[in-house]
């Protein structure tokens, strides 16, 4: 039973209340976005940051009944319907409606013609009903506010603070760049006073000497301007430099500390389209934080002085202003929604690019170049149409606010011409007044264009806080105090699943590892094995259980202190753009060239390169693309060994290699009587190990030597997994 207030909170009157447009950032973020325009109809304001902290959803996406658990949580009811086009008047407004078999959008308005949408890609929509019908699978999500709703006022946008870390010397810089400018401007204030004496003192007597003195005068203060101006302009070069380093830097220190799933939930594109938003912002705050205090200094003291000459003149001038501050109001949310499109659909197209790159051999390969490049083409008109409404709409309002502001100035002059006329003004007065009242509409005009791109920060102050927001990995600082523990490893019901509505992957893992034993683990593709393998790295974090290193918990242990007694080779893993000597000596670039080439030997690589012409000074390229298959893992387990690990985790490390080399290189591993964990499909790296287990149904269970023997015999395809 609903309450009263629940009840009529659900009425509609048709006016007042607007479903807001939150536009996804990520193909996968359609149902948050959608969730939180409903909420925020019903008086729930929040934006997709907060939604994402709240509720991660994969990159796979969300299904309806997650959609409907996360409602439940925003304190809404949520009622899923099935129903044809023409019973679309019949829901509840603003409702999900499910789209093109792989989208959600939200459903604001409908009538006979057709129906308005806010697609979180696009924004709002009209559409006729034919094309309604194309994409409108036939579920639609109802949501009401649940009786225990609570309506909550947008949270303060994040403080800059929070978004760039501690900033040194900028507080002292920015203090430098204006008592600079303000000298500046009391110099500039004297401009106006100049032509006033000149026209009623000089002119009207033919003072030849006092114009001469008047004159020169002025010269020393245009000499003293120009020297402030290079000085102010130096010092704002130095903040911009040192506010732009330090704080790319500590985004990017930030961004490294995050852990792995924030990344394996976000497209490449995105996180760098994300980072770039400092840029904006820093450009914002040094060009316009520092003159908007100056302009509202200014502007207040030009006041003074112009209600000095005249209180009527100056209620006009501030009329005109109030003028010209509606017209920015009304222009501002209609800007907003553009340059949010024009942002979206530029994050969108820089994905795409990064990905063409990333992929260019299977494109290639598969003869898919021509439609990828008429894809970006698509992107990139899509990102110019927004880029171009975004101008049009700037190039409009500029016009209205050129206009409004020079028919002030007109009338300014005019009325002041007229004061003249009656006698209150002398022609010196009206000629300073009319610089003072388009020095003090100019003044206004910077305020309030610093006031509507403060507001515009928020957009990528937002798109920041994806990151600087993010929590950073836990657990990495260690809180033993003991030595290094035996590596001995423990796993007790290890659980994991990448997100609320997905099942899981691992569900209750155990197994025990003595110092210097070795285990295999195998499985079907898609098992978890490699998640298994994350877990055991500590760049995952199991939701239930524990592991233990030699009797220490992993978390006491700290993840910095852990991974460095843990090597690993991955399958995905990556070399980066050097020399072959610095990709090896990634985990301590101090090692000698001696430490190396053992490590490389181990690895059973250290021949082919040292057979290279430069030897370990050749370069990789940043995809490694100089090396064979084979002889990148081989480099990638030189790398693993050269920090002496305790424990040694290889996920498929070996895959690419022929078979003698996979011998040799097993055998080099066992002679170093590492404790081992090994990811293996074939049989060479699977029997060399002491124990086998299999993974399945999120369990790990022991597996006889002799069984999978049996199943390699009687079933070849099959033994393997
Ligand atoms: N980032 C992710 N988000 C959501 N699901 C994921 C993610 N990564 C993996 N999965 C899912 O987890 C399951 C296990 O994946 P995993 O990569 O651990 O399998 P695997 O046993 O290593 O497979 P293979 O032998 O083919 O490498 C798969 O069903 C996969 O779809």
């Amino acid at each position: 039973m609903k309450s009263g207030g629940a009840l009529l909170g659900g009425l509609r009157f048709g006016f007042g209340r607007r479903v807001p447009v939150v536009l996804q950032s990520e193909a996968a973020e359609c149902g948050l976005a959608c969730l939180a325009m409903v909420a925020g109809y019903h008086g729930y304001e929040t934006d997709l940051g907060e939604m994402r902290r709240r509720f991660t959803a994969s990159l796979k996406g969300m299904h309806l009944s997650r959609l409907m658990q996360v409602a439940a949580e925003l304190r809404l009811d949520a009622r899923a319907v099935r129903l044809e086009l023409d019973e679309l008047a019949r829901l509840r407004l603003p409702c999900i409606l499910h789209w093109d078999m792989n989208h959600f959008v939200v459903l604001t308005d409908v009538d006979r013609n057709g129906a308005t949408i806010i697609d979180p890609a696009h924004g709002r929509l009209t559409l006729p009903l034919s094309e309604v019908s194309e994409a409108f699978t036939g579920v639609a999500l109802e949501l009401v506010p649940a009786a225990n709703f609570e309506p909550a006022a947008r949270k303060p946008s994040v403080s800059l603070r929070a978004l760039a870390g501690s900033v040194e010397g900028l507080r002292s810089a920015l203090l430098r760049v204006f008592a600079l400018a303000l000298v500046l401007e009391v110099l500039g204030i004297l401009g106006p006073f100049y032509m006033q004496w000149v026209l009623d003192e000089v002119l009207v007597i033919n003072d030849h000497s006092l114009l001469t003195l008047l004159g020169l005068g002025f010269l020393a203060v245009t000499l003293f301007t120009a020297a402030f101006s290079v000085l102010r302009s130096w010092v704002i070069l130095y903040v911009n430099a040192t506010l732009g380093v330090q704080w790319a830097t500590n985004a990017f220190a930030h961004l490294m500390k995050l852990p792995l799933d924030f990344f394996e939930r976000r497209h490449i594109g995105d996180v760098v389209s994300r980072y770039g938003a400092i840029q904006n912002i820093r450009q914002t705050i040094t060009t316009e934080l520092v003159s908007a205090v100056l302009d509202g200094i200014m502007a207040s003291a030009l006041l003074i002085v112009m209600s000095i000459y005249s209180l009527e003149l100056t209620a006009v001038a501030i009329g005109i202003l109030l003028l010209y501050l509606l017209l920015r109001w009304v222009a501002y949310e209609p800007l907003r929604a553009a340059t949010e499109r024009h942002i979206y659909a530029g994050a969108t197209q820089q994905s795409h690019l990064l990905e063409a790159i990333r992929g260019v051999q299977a494109l290639k390969r598969f003869n898919a170049d021509s439609a990828r490049t008429a894809r970006f083409g698509n992107l990139l008109v899509e990102t110019t149409n927004q880029q171009i409404r975004e101008q049009q709409l700037s190039i409009l309002f500029g016009a209205a606010q050129h206009l409004l502001l020079s028919a002030g100035h007109v009338a300014v002059i005019w009325l002041a011409a007229l004061q003249v006329m009656h006698g209150g003004f002398t022609i010196g007065m009206l000629v300073a007044y009319a610089a003072y009242a388009s020095q003090f509409i100019g003044r206004g005009d910077g305020l309030i264009n610093a006031w509507i791109s403060f507001r515009m920060l928020r957009l990528y102050g937002e798109r920041l806080a994806d990151i600087a927001l993010a929590a950073p990995e836990k657990n990495v600082e260690s809180t033993y105090l003991g030595p290094d523990p035996a590596p001995h490893l423990l796993a007790k019901n290890l659980a994991y699943r990448y997100g609320a509505d997905e099942p899981w992957v691992l569900e209750d893992v155990s197994f025990e590892l003595a110092p210097g034993e070795s285990l295999a683990v195998v499985g079907l593709s898609g098992c978890g094995k490699s998640t298994l393998v994350k877990l055991l790295l500590g760049l995952l974090t199991a939701e239930r259980g524990e592991l233990l290193m030699g009797e220490v918990d992993v978390r006491q242990l700290g993840l910095r202190r852990y991974r460095a007694l843990v090597g690993s080779v991955m399958q995905a893993d990556t070399l980066f753009a050097g020399t072959l000597a610095d990709n090896i000596a990634l985990a301590n670039p101090e090692a000698s060239l001696d430490d190396i080439v053992a490590a490389s030997r181990a690895a059973a690589v250290h021949d082919e390169i040292a057979a290279l012409p430069m030897g370990y000074q050749s370069l990789v390229g940043d995809m490694g693309s100089v090396l064979s298959g084979g002889q990148q893992q081989r480099v990638l387990l030189a790398r693993a060994l050269l920090a002496k690990p305790r424990v040694l985790v290889l996920d498929e490390a070996t895959s690419h290699l022929d078979s003698l080399r996979e011998r040799q290189v097993n055998d080099n591993l066992r002679a170093l009587g590492i404790t081992r964990v090994v990811i293996a499909h074939r049989w060479e790296s699977i029997v060399q190990c002491d124990r086998i287990m299999r993974l399945s149904d999120g369990r790990l269970k022991e597996v006889s030597r002799q069984v999978l023997e049996g199943n390699l015999l009687h079933q070849p395809d099959a033994e393997l997994v």
